[in-house]
């Protein structure tokens, strides 16, 4: 028997410090009470498992998953599960209160929820996973519901691990429940466009951005840090608007072409690669890192938080930031962002695509009708483009960044809902 030790929180900019800071920040220019700020900050309800798990080997190895819910005062709790070693309590508190955050910036009525498992998915076999995620769900049947809590894929997890979760939950109510998740394969009630969703917010707001900044899609250039579902997503849209992407990472490393990648090769690359780009032939081979320092009109950081950090921040010479991934710049590179003008679009708006989505799944499951692609692009463009200039009037309101100005409007909807409903 063996026991995964969850990864130590890093001497690094801790996710939770870097979200609270931007949320005090808004919430003194929104002055909001005292005990507004304490029901806002303080997470509904944090689940810690234990998973014992039979691996291949015959070994069996224990795994801690968590579910923390951050509210739920616009509606059931609303967000993704991610599968990765460095998964621990404080980063999914931040990202779950990301998710409220988020659900409120587009405006659809859920509040905010995360899971994650500490473990390896890259040295995990397919039955491997699928007992983890079962286990998992088995121990999350009184957390998750169609109206209370409602998961997705996040980093690490796709539609694969929501139709095991969805097969799990539905043998344990004696029914099948489609409503339960979000981010399903098509077959078991998955909304077309939800795949890529999350990459086309990214898409819709970058076009948003550059029309602020006056640049050109079709002489426009990008990078895109991370080639999984948000990055190469993103990275093929971006394209198709004309713009020429110059470099994409994924964990193998970073590919640079300064004649444009051809994005399709490189995701025909990975899907024959075991989702990997190493070896990737069609551009040269940077350090991570080097990615960063590319002089481009765009830089999509859609892989991790906390990789634009004070450590790197001086070297970017992107003229935007759009947020794929959700944390990705640390609290203290934001005021240096500021400095050099960079416009950022922050990830509770740039990546909300996703979320929208899956708000339109969980709307077709309990309709029991499906929409075409068209209409569920068309949706997600017309929310995400009125998001993204709501918050831009927002910034030029209060004279913040976007980001601030983000959650300004996020802190705004959610507190205002709590005196509406009141019963404290
Ligand atoms: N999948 C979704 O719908 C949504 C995802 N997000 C966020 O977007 C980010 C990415 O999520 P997904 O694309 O779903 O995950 P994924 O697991 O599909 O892809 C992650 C990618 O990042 C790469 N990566 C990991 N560490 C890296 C590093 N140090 N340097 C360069 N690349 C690295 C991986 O190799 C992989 O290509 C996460 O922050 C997630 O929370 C946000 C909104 C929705
Ligand atoms: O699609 C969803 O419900 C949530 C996606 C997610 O986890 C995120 O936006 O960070």
């Amino acid at each position: 028997m063996s026991y995964i030790e969850p990864a130590p929180i890093k001497d690094k900019e801790n996710p939770l410090e870097s979200m609270m800071q931007r949320f005090d920040k808004a919430v003194e220019l929104l002055g909001i009470s005292e005990e507004m700020y304490h029901i806002l900050k303080v997470p509904r309800k944090q689940v810690i498992v234990g998973l014992p798990v039979t691996m291949d080997s015959g070994e069996i190895r224990t795994f801690e998953g968590y579910r923390v819910i951050h509210s739920t005062i616009l509606g059931p709790s609303k967000g993704g599960i991610r599968f990765d070693p460095e998964v621990n309590l404080d980063e999914v508190r931040a990202l779950a209160a990301w998710m409220t955050w988020k659900c409120a910036v587009v405006d659809i009525p859920y509040g905010g929820a995360k899971g994650g498992i500490a473990c390896n998915p890259r040295e995990m076999s397919a039955g491997e996973m699928e007992r983890l995620m079962r286990a998992y769900t088995t121990s999350m049947l009184d957390v998750f519901g169609p109206d209370q809590d409602i998961p997705a894929p996040d980093m690490g997890t796709g539609p694969r691990e929501m139709a095991w979760l969805m097969d799990e939950y539905s043998k344990a109510k004696g029914m099948t429940v489609p409503a339960v998740v979000t981010g399903k394969p098509l077959v078991l009630g998955g909304s077309l466009g939800r795949t890529e969703a999350t990459g086309r917010g990214v898409m819709v707001s970058a076009l948003a951005g550059m029309e602020k900044l006056r640049i050109n899609p079709y002489r426009a250039t990008a990078v895109v840090q991370g080639f999984g579902n948000v990055g190469s997503h993103a990275a093929l849209l971006l394209r198709d608007r004309g713009v020429a992407i110059h470099a994409i990472s994924d964990i193998s490393g970073a590919y640079y072409n300064d004649k444009g990648i051809d994005i399709a090769a490189a995701v025909a690359y990975r899907d024959n690669n075991k989702g990997s780009l190493e070896g990737f032939t069609g551009a040269e081979l940077i350090s991570g890192d080097d990615l960063f320092t590319i002089p481009v009109d765009v830089l999509v950081p859609a892989a991790k938080e906390d990789v634009i950090t004070r450590r790197n921040v001086e070297s970017i010479q992107a003229k935007m930031i759009v947020e794929g991934a959700n944390g990705p710049t640390s609290s203290k590179a934001d005021d240096i962002i500021n400095e050099k003008g960079i416009m950022v679009v922050p990830d509770i708006l740039a990546n909300a695509g996703g979320v929208t989505v899956s708000y339109f799944e969980w709307v077709q499951n309990r309709i029991g009708y499906k929409w075409t692609l068209e209409r569920v692009n068309r949706r997600t463009d017309r929310i995400m483009k009125d998001s993204f200039d709501k918050v831009y009037e927002t910034s030029v309101k209060y004279k913040v960044s976007l980001r601030i100005a983000a959650y300004i409007v996020a802190i705004d909807k959610v507190s205002s809902t709590y005196k509406y409903r009141g019963g404290f």
